[in-house]
């Protein structure tokens, strides 16, 4: 199920990895392989560590052991330089946005195009954020907002918009669906599937959202007891049985979720 890909199938490869806060290990012999194009779903109970691991992989995180490489490339004890051409390459959506409240939504969009290329001209500067805006589902007028003006879907699009700007080739979501209404949810996982086959995207996409994992990923991870206990598709996952994995995928929502038989997306 996991293991034995190419290095250079993967976007990400993790192995043996520990990260601890003091006394506490979150995570221990962690191995994790994200293929190249693929959305992979990120699951597991509230505090088993997915933000944490996602937070290791783009260097936020110091790992205590282990390796992490992204395209190839170790992520660990780069220097600056090396670390700034990494980090062009994948855009983060945090959870719940994490847009600067003082900044309108051009301006959060423009926050890594500053950072990334400090060159860029400023009319070049509002053509991108203002592309990067329709390109998420905003409406145009939502440049000059301020975040506080946004409604709880907007203030998503606008940090996937800030996410996308610099056209990463790996996006990491986390929890991008929480809070949403059902119907705003599906409308944004619809969006992350549309983008990531237009653009040729790897996601990692962190979640609790039982219909994203149906919806839209390739393959979900589950994060148990400090590591990745299985890595495939539902159907994979669905033919194991560790009881959390049951429970999740069979419990009454995990079958609400699933698809009716016969026929994916009905959509
Ligand atoms: N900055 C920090 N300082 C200390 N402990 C932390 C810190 N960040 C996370 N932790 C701890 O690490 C563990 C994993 O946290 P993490 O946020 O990765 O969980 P999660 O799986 O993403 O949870 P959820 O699904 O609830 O968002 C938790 O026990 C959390 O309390």
């Amino acid at each position: 199920m996991s293991g034995g890909e190419q290095g250079e199938d993967l976007a990400i490869c993790v192995r043996g990895l520990r990260t601890s806060f003091g006394d506490q290990v979150v995570h221990e012999g962690l191995d994790l392989d994200v293929r190249r194009g693929e959305i992979l779903g990120v699951v597991g109970g509230s505090g088993t560590g997915k933000s944490v691991l996602m937070r290791a992989i783009i260097g936020l995180q110091p790992a205590d052991e282990g390796e992490i490489s992204v395209f190839g490339e170790s992520t660990l004890n780069r220097d600056d330089e090396d670390t700034l051409a990494l980090r062009r390459r994948w855009g983060v959506l945090f959870q719940g946005g994490a847009l600067f409240s003082t900044l309108t939504v051009t301006e959060n969009i423009e926050v890594p195009l500053r950072e990334f290329y400090p060159q860029l001209a400023p009319h070049l500067r509002d053509e991108i954020a203002a592309y990067k805006i329709r390109m998420t589902g905003l409406p145009a007028d939502a440049g000059p907002k301020f975040p506080a003006e946004l409604s709880g879907g907007m203030k998503k699009r606008a940090g996937l918009a800030r996410a996308l700007a610099i056209d990463p080739d790996l996006l990491f979501l986390d929890e991008p669906t929480a809070g949403l209404d059902p119907i705003g949810a599906a409308a944004f996982d619809e969006r992350t599937r549309q983008l990531q086959q237009t653009l040729g995207l790897t996601v990692f996409l962190i979640t609790h959202d039982l219909d994203t994992l149906h919806a839209i990923c390739d393959r979900v991870a589950v994060l148990a007891d400090k590591r990745v206990i299985a890595v495939g598709t539902i159907d994979d996952l669905l033919a194991t049985e560790h009881p959390w994995i049951q429970e999740y995928f069979n419990g009454p929502r995990g079958r609400a979720a699933q698809p009716p038989k016969g026929g994916k997306d009905q959509r």
